[in-house]
C-alpha cells in the first residue's frame, strides 16, 4: 500500500514540473511495485521507457522523494511486460465532464459509511441521509456549505451512491457549477441547447458542487435558475455546495438566491481534535496501514487547518517512514512533517486581491477602483486589511496599490473592518475562507 502512497505524492509533485505530454506519454504508465530497503521500484512497461525516463528523469523523480523527505532518494525502475493496470486506489476527485456515465463522476470513497461524523458535520450528515432515504422528499434544495476541504463534495457524492444503490432506476447527476458554465457555453456556441436543457432537466438527482462561482455569471444564473424550477416542479431532488451560505454569495439574482433558501441549509465547521483523530484512523484503516494512536494525535493536533491537509500529512508521514527504512513513530511524524509547518507564507498583493475578488464575486479592478457601490466597499476594506496582515506592505504601499489612494484610507479602511471583526461572525467566517484560498 505505501509505495502508491510515496507514488500518488510523487507524482503530485513531478505534475508541476512537466508538460502534460510528457506525464501522459511516460508517467501515467508507471506502476509503483514496493519500497526495498529504502529504494523505491517501479515498474515500467518497455525497456526503451525505463531508459528513456532513467535519462530524462531521474533528477526529477529524486528531487520529489527529496521533497517528499527521503534522505537518499533512490528508485529503481524494473520492466514489467503487460504491465497490469492496478486498482488506484488513490482515486483522484472525478473530474466532471471527462466522462458520459454520470454515475461513475462519483469518486468510489466518498461514501456514508467513509464519513466520520462529529459535532462540526451531523446536522449536515443527518440532512444528507435524510435526503439519501427520500430524494425530493426530505429537503429541497438541500444546500450545504462551508470551508475549504471540510467534506461537502464528500456528502454530496455519498448521497450519490447512496440513491444509486437504493433506487438504481433513478437518473443522477454530479456537476461542478464550472463545467456547468462551460457545457452551457460550448451548448450555446454549437446551437445545443435543446440537448443541453433535456440532459439536466431530465435528472432525478441533481449534484451542483461549488454553486458560489455562478456569482456574476448572468446567463448561466437564468439557465440553472429553469432548471432548477423543472426539477423543483417535478419533485427531482436538488443538492447544492458552497463556500459560504446563499446570502453571502454577493450578486446572485434574487430570485435564485430566494430559491436555494427554500429548502434546508445546513453548514459544516472545521472538525474538532477527536473528530480529526477518527479521521486519520479511518483514513489509515481505508489504505490498510497501520500507524501508533500517539501519530494520529499528533498529526491531528498539528494539523488544524482543512480535512484535506490531514489526510495530505498523514500521507507525507507514511510516505518519509517507508523511503528512509524507519518505523512510523511521534518523532518520525514531527520530523516528516516539519518543513511543512515551518514555512510561512509570503504572498503577494496581487494574489490577495485576486482572492478576494473571486471570494466576492468581483473584478480585480473593481476593487482597486474608484467605485463607490456598496457591493465593492466592504470587499475592498478587506483586500486592503489581509493586505497589511499578509505582507510586509506598508500603507503608503497599499494606498499607491489601490490606485493611488492615500495612506489614511487604507487605515481607515483596516480600522473599519478591525472593529466590525469584533462581532460580526459572518465577516469573521468570510476571512477566514478568503485566508483557506490563499493556502
Ligand atoms: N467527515 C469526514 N470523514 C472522512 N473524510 C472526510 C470527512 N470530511 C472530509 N473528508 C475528506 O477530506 C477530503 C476533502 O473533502 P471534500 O473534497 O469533500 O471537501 P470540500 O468541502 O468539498 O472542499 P472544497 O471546498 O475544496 O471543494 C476528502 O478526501 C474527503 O474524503
Amino acid at each position: 500500500m505505501t509505495q502508491h502512497t510515496i507514488w500518488q505524492n510523487v507524482l503530485d509533485y513531478i505534475r508541476q514540473s512537466i508538460t502534460d505530454v510528457e506525464y501522459n506519454t511516460w508517467f501515467v504508465k508507471i506502476r509503483p511495485l514496493g519500497v526495498y530497503n529504502g529504494v523505491l521500484e517501479l515498474g515500467v512497461p518497455t525497456s526503451f521507457a525505463g531508459e528513456w525516463i532513467k535519462k530524462h528523469y531521474t533528477e526529477t523523480i529524486q528531487e520529489a522523494l527529496l521533497h517528499l523527505g527521503a534522505q537518499t532518494p533512490r528508485f529503481e525502475l524494473k520492466v514489467i511486460p503487460g504491465n497490469p493496470v492496478q486498482e488506484d486506489i488513490f482515486s483522484a476527485a472525478p473530474e466532471p465532464g471527462k466522462s458520459t456515465d454520470p454515475r461513475s463522476r462519483l469518486n468510489s470513497k466518498y461514501t456514508f459509511e467513509n464519513f466520520v461524523v462529529g459535532p462540526n458535520n451531523s446536522m449536515a450528515h443527518a440532512a444528507a441521509v435524510a435526503v439519501a432515504e427520500s430524494p425530493g422528499k426530505a429537503y429541497n434544495p438541500l444546500f450545504i456549505y462551508g470551508g475549504v476541504g471540510l467534506g461537502k463534495t464528500h456528502l454530496m457524492h455519498a448521497v450519490g451512491h447512496s440513491v444509486a444503490s437504493r433506487f438504481p432506476q433513478l437518473k443522477i447527476e454530479y456537476i461542478s457549477t464550472e463545467t456547468f458554465t462551460n457545457e452551457l457555453i460550448e451548448a450555446i456556441q454549437k446551437d445545443r441547447m435543446t440537448e443541453f436543457r433535456d440532459r439536466y432537466r431530465s435528472v432525478d438527482l441533481l449534484l451542483v458542487d461549488d454553486i458560489q462561482f455562478i456569482a456574476g455569471k448572468e446567463r448561466t444564473q437564468e439557465e440553472f435558475f429553469h432548471t432548477f424550477n423543472a426539477l423543483y416542479e417535478a419533485g427531482k431532488q436538488i443538492i447544492l455546495s458552497s463556500d459560504r451560505p446563499p446570502k453571502d454569495i454577493l450578486t446572485l439574482a434574487a430570485r435564485l438566491r430566494s430559491r436555494f433558501e427554500w429548502g434546508l441549509i445546513t453548514d459544516i465547521q472545521s472538525p474538532e481534535l477527536e473528530t480529526r483523530v477518527a479521521i486519520l484512523k479511518m483514513n489509515a484503516e481505508y489504505r490498510g496501514i497501520r500507524i501508533p494512536d500517539e501519530v494520529f494525535e499528533y498529526i491531528a493536533k498539528v494539523v488544524t487547518s482543512n480535512i484535506r491537509e490531514l489526510e495530505g500529512s498523514l500521507m507525507r508521514v507514511v510516505a518519509y517512514a517507508s523511503l528512509n527504512g524507519v518505523e512510523i513513530s511521534k518523532q518520525v511524524a514531527a520530523r516528516a512533517l516539519s518543513d511543512v509547518f515551518m514555512a510561512k507564507a509570503e504572498y503577494a498583493p496581487e494574489e490577495i486581491l485576486r482572492a478576494v475578488a473571486e471570494f466576492y464575486g468581483l473584478r480585480t479592478d473593481e476593487l482597486k477602483g474608484a467605485g463607490r457601490r456598496k457591493e465593492v466597499v466592504l470587499p475592498r476594506q478587506v483586500a486592503m486589511y489581509l493586505i497589511r496582515e499578509l505582507t510586509h506592505s506598508s500603507l503608503p504601499e497599499i494606498g499607491q496599490f489601490f490606485d493611488g489612494r492615500d495612506h489614511t484610507t487604507v487605515l481607515y479602511a483596516i480600522q473599519k473592518v478591525q472593529e466590525a471583526l469584533d462581532n460580526d461572525t459572518n465577516l469573521q467566517q468570510n476571512l477566514r475562507a478568503i485566508r483557506e484560498r490563499l493556502g
